[in-house]
């Protein structure tokens, strides 16, 4: 990654601006009344009561916001950093014996496009479930269906061990989370736990190394999570910018020590009707440090059709899409994601009724 290669340069308006909004307003909310209570019940009705009107409003004005008292185990966290920083160090050779085939998204690449242009990074994705039921083609008329398992790097020893214990917090958390939005949406607390039975959720190590031409490229270009909803680790060098609803500026999320950044994403957009929206993101590098952060994507079951819940239409809100199948989905983005193209790929708009 020495010379300019054009693949990585970034539009001129896509480029990163030499000046950084550090916002205060990115909302950082307290989940001690559903991880600390005394008798670790929902006991106190007004603590829940507030944190419920907290996450709507970040909901609403952010789609995003981060998260203390999370329950996840700050050792776990650390683990799964350092196991991931020890396998990123291996020699390109080493990393590339797991590379992601193209008939899964698990395994290690660093050959990833957003909107086409190559991103300074590189990955190894892990699936929660294994296996995981997938469609084989996105092609709507075809119905068969295979399986996806995880490659196992063999250094360090630990990391798929640390990866799985990890997976089973975060996703607790995830649940946790998708019950108070359930109720910040006036919905019964547990309205969206049946969607991910067989969930397609996966975590994934992301890696950007330094880059000699950071106000060119991006360790990540700018995006929606096609997911339901992201829980995100980064470490402190920070890069990560949010597009800010009320002005579309780009704001940096400061990093704050063991908090998660959670957004909303495409899937909740949908299942809100445009109540809550999946906002676009993108991540900056920088010439000197290395930088880590696990995303964990929290995703239906291949099978879901997602479209907006009928408790939250009616007459004078009527739904605003059309209902589509996750799987293919994810299929179509897969496909399209892997190399360069020249079309755009899928997006939810296509799903909008005019
Ligand atoms: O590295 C980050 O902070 C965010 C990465 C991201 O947005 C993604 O992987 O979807
Ligand atoms: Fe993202």
């Amino acid at each position: 990654m020495g010379e300019v290669d054009p693949a990585f340069i970034q539009d001129p308006e896509h480029r990163p601006k030499p000046s950084i909004i550090e916002a205060e307003g990115i909302p950082v909310i307290d989940l001690s009344p559903i991880n600390y209570n005394k008798d670790d019940t929902f006991s106190d009705p007004s603590a829940i009561e507030d944190l419920v009107k907290q996450i709507g409003s970040a909901c609403k004005e952010w789609g995003f916001f981060q998260v203390i008292n999370h329950g996840v185990p700050l050792d776990l966290r650390k683990r799964i950093e350092n196991a991931s920083r020890k396998f990123f160090a291996q020699t390109l050779e080493e990393k590339r014996k797991i590379t992601r085939g193209e008939d899964s998204v698990a395994g290690y690449y660093d050959t990833e496009h957003t909107k086409n242009v190559r991103d300074w990074k590189e990955v190894f994705d892990f699936l929660a479930q294994e296996p995981t039921l997938i469609p084989v083609s996105s092609d709507e008329d075809d119905d068969e269906v295979t399986q996806w398992t995880n490659l196992s790097p063999e250094n360090p020893p630990e990391l798929r061990v640390v990866i799985q214990e990890y997976i089973e917090e975060v996703e607790k958390l995830s649940f946790k989370l998708m019950e108070l939005i359930a109720l910040s949406l006036g919905l019964e607390a547990k309205r969206f736990h049946g969607f991910f039975k067989d969930q397609t959720s996966f975590i994934r190590l992301n890696h950007y190394p330094p880059c000699p031409y950071p106000h060119l490229a991006l360790g990540v270009g700018r995006h929606k999570d096609a997911g339901a909803l992201t829980v995100l680790a980064q470490d402190e060098v920070g890069g990560l910018e949010v597009k800010r609803k009320t002005d579309q500026e780009w704001i940096r999320v400061k990093p704050t020590p063991n908090a998660y950044i959670i957004n909303v994403g495409d899937i909740i957009q949908v299942w809100s009707n445009d109540a809550y929206e999946s906002v676009e993101h993108r991540v900056m590098v920088n010439s000197e440090k290395d930088r880590l952060s696990i995303p964990f994507f929290f995703n239906p079951a291949h099978d879901s059709i997602v479209k907006p819940l009928e408790e939250l239409t009616n007459e004078q809100n009527p739904s605003k899409y059309r209902p589509y199948n996750w799987g293919k989905f994810l299929i179509h983005r897969k496909d399209t994601n892997f190399k360069k193209k020249n079309v755009e790929n899928l997006q939810i708009y296509h799903f909008k009724i005019a």
